[in-house]
């Protein structure tokens, strides 16, 4: 039985990763009850696969058409824009002005920051916009538009005009099935597509079966990017408007701290794993002229899309751990993160690109020189895909699913929770879990070392997935308002004292933070639940 059940759990999650509208379409969870039969003729998309096959049968194992799982687009002609060339070249401001110009419409991204930008930029212009990120909901009255990470886009409104920004990470493992989904299944007149060239002969097959009039529209690079013929040399040549590039949070800190000693600049740091305010609110501070960070030091999470005020981007190294191994950044990686450098209309017309290790050059300027890579094709054994599709990475989906199969939830239920790691047990006894469970006022303070720092990062990935269930089953996770409002690592970095003095070691200046939290509880709580980071 065990084994029929996660049987049914891997077949569910491959065809809801496959067929993205089981994100928001719950009467498509269908698909996981099926054993073989053919009882799903009151699911919209399967009366219109029926129609497609012209036979009362199905064959659920055939993914081949992924276009026909969204009707509602389908009843559309799309008219596809794709706007497509190097990075900073106005494709996504160019999106953006037919958005701005529409009645209503959608803004998907790949980053939250990115979203926030977007959102910020219509209501600049007048536009209401709405927010919508996995753990951010601002919801402006009356807005008829909204910007959102790509995993929120809404299938099943109506728009005017959408866009899908960075479409080359449809070719992304484990995130490229959003893309997809959004790609096939935004029911909206004009849908703007912005992103590498390299996609376009992809996106091109993937749209001939819709019957959308696809259109290309190339760019060239707005203002000019050099490529340094030498390298950084020493710290002591660091000037504002630097970016240091770097992949790992101890690399980021120790850069940081190395330039700061140097007594001339303050760094403002971005990366993965800081909370998404805090990395909003480092990366406006660095873009802020009037603030006293005027260096950045960050990951490849700066890498798409965003407008910094970067003048030179330095790469530390050009290899990074991508949760398997160490491997070399790709062209069309470096050319995304050297892309940020010297952005159209910011303080730095002509942006520059080095790196610290002379043997990292010749990498770095064939890379820059060189187009990305056709996005290939994936295929998953001997699944039957078309050949433009792939089916995403769920492994650690998996793991999720087959503990949630034991457990007495409904199948939105455990869906839900295969998306995200929670305090399963808790919900399936009690039907509710209270914040004060996890949270009780404790001992914690201000980490004296790295491990303590990524302790608190991983606290506020457990805040973050308790408000992003919050919004998903709002009377059993009722604590939103409370999870929402800790910043602990806001904290830390404004409190620890760093910032205002950059030669002083924040690590040997423990503070007392404003609350304070039981760290062996939340360690406890954090080890039992974070099945995917394992
Ligand atoms: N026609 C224009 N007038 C004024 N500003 C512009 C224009 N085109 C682009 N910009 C500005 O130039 C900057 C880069 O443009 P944009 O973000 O559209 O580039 P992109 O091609 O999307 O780059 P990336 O690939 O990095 O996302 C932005 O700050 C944008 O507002
Ligand atoms: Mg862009």
């Amino acid at each position: 039985m065990a084994v029929a059940a996660a049987l049914l759990s891997r077949r569910a999650l491959y065809s809801a990763l496959a067929s993205p509208s089981w994100l928001h379409d719950t009467s498509s969870c269908y698909i996981c009850s099926i054993s073989g039969t053919h009882s799903l003729v009151n699911h919209p998309n399967l009366r219109l696969q029926r129609g497609y096959h012209n036979s009362g049968k199905f064959d659920l194992t055939d993914l081949t058409h992924p276009h026909i799982w969204y009707p509602n687009a389908r009843e559309k002609k799309r008219n596809v824009f794709l706007h497509v060339g190097p990075t900073n070249s106005g494709k996504t401001h160019n999106a953006l002005k037919r958005l701005e110009a529409s009645s209503s419409g959608v803004y998907c991204g790949p980053l939250r920051l990115l979203a926030r930008e977007v959102a910020q930029r219509l209501n600049k212009a007048n536009v209401p916009c709405n927010l919508i990120t996995g753990q951010e909901r601002e919801e402006i009255e009356g807005a008829k538009h909204s910007s959102v990470t790509v995993e929120m886009a809404d299938m099943t409104t109506e728009y005017q005009c959408a866009v899908i920004d960075e479409i080359q990470m449809v070719g992304c493992r484990s995130r490229g099935f959003s893309f997809t989904r959004a790609l096939l299944g935004l029911c909206s007149d004009e849908l703007h597509v912005c992103g590498d060239p390299a996609v376009v002969p992809l996106i091109q097959r993937i749209l001939e079966p819709t019957g959308d009039v696809v259109t290309v529209q190339y760019y060239e690079r707005l203002s000019p990017l050099v490529p340094l013929k030498t390298t950084l040399g020493s710290f002591s040549n660091i000037k504002a408007g630097d970016c240091v590039v770097t992949f790992s949070r101890r690399s980021i800190y120790m850069l940081k701290r190395r330039i700061e000693m140097g007594g001339k600049h303050l760094c403002s740091v971005v990366y993965g794993s800081l909370p998404p305010e805090t990395r909003t609110k480092q990366a406006t501070m660095f873009n802020d002229q009037d603030s006293n960070l005027n260096v950045l030091v960050a990951s490849d999470a700066i890498g798409m899309g965003l407008n910094l005020n970067i003048s030179r981007i330095i790469f530390s190294t050009l290899e990074k751990f991508d949760g398997i191994c160490n491997r070399e950044l790709t062209v069309a990686e470096i050319k995304q993160i050297a892309g940020r450098a010297g952005r159209y209309g910011s303080k730095f017309p002509v942006g520059e690109v080095t790196c610290l290790n002379s043997d990292h050059l010749p990498l770095l300027h064939s890379a820059l020189k060189s187009p990305s890579p056709i996005i290939e094709e994936r295929f998953l054994d001997k699944a039957k895909l078309s050949p433009d599709y792939f089916i995403a990475d769920c492994e650690d989906m998996l793991k999720v699913a087959a503990i949630v199969d034991e457990l007495p939830l409904g199948l939105y239920d455990k869906y839900l929770f295969c998306l995200s790691p929670v305090d399963i047990q808790n919900y399936a006894k009690k039907g509710i879990v209270r914040l004060k469970e996890i949270f009780t006022p404790g001992t914690l303070q201000v980490p004296k070392s790295h491990n303590q720092l990524k302790e608190l990062e991983s606290i506020h990935k457990v805040l973050e997935l308790y408000v992003w269930l919050s919004f998903r089953l709002e009377d059993s996770y009722p604590d939103r308002e409370l999870a929402a409002s800790q910043k602990l690592i806001e904290e830390y970095l404004e409190r620890s004292g760093w910032q205002q003095n950059g030669r002083k070691d924040f690590l040997q200046k423990p503070k007392r933070l404003h609350q304070e939290y039981d760290a062996s509880q939340l360690r406890k709580y954090f080890q039992e639940i974070d099945v995917r980071s394992k």
